[in-house]
């Protein structure tokens, strides 16, 4: 059944965010990156756009001024997270941090 496509259990995920400190698991895996300006929180919202258009994998996204709002699931797999959000968020969060931008993962609106 295409829903239970190789998502990850709890405990995979939260053995994969403990590379991934940028990120957090709410419903998926989110963050917010702050940026210095605007102008530069939408460079790293090209660079997002980038690495969803290489791995065909995209994310919810939020522009807020200087910060950008991240969330990761994997629709092919019912809304869960699966090792394509661990490599999507891997490179996110190399772009972001060769583009200055500061991780805020605890900033993610509770739901
Ligand atoms: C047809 C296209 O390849 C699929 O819809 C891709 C596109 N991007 C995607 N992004 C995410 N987050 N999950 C998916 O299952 C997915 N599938």
């Amino acid at each position: 059944m295409a829903g239970n496509r190789d998502h990850l259990t709890q405990a995979d995920v939260d053995d994969a965010l403990r590379v991934l400190p940028d990120w957090k698991y709410q419903d998926g895996l989110v963050t917010v990156y702050k940026t210095p300006t605007a102008a530069e929180a939408l460079a790293l919202i090209a660079a997002v756009g980038e690495i969803a258009e290489q791995q065909n994998h995209h994310p919810d996204l939020e522009w807020r001024y200087n910060r950008v709002h991240l969330r990761y699931v994997s629709h092919d797999a019912g809304g869960t997270v699966t090792p394509r959000d661990i490599a999507a968020a891997a490179s996110v969060s190399e772009a972001a941090a060769g583009l200055g931008a500061a991780a805020q993962p605890e900033r993610y609106p509770e739901p």
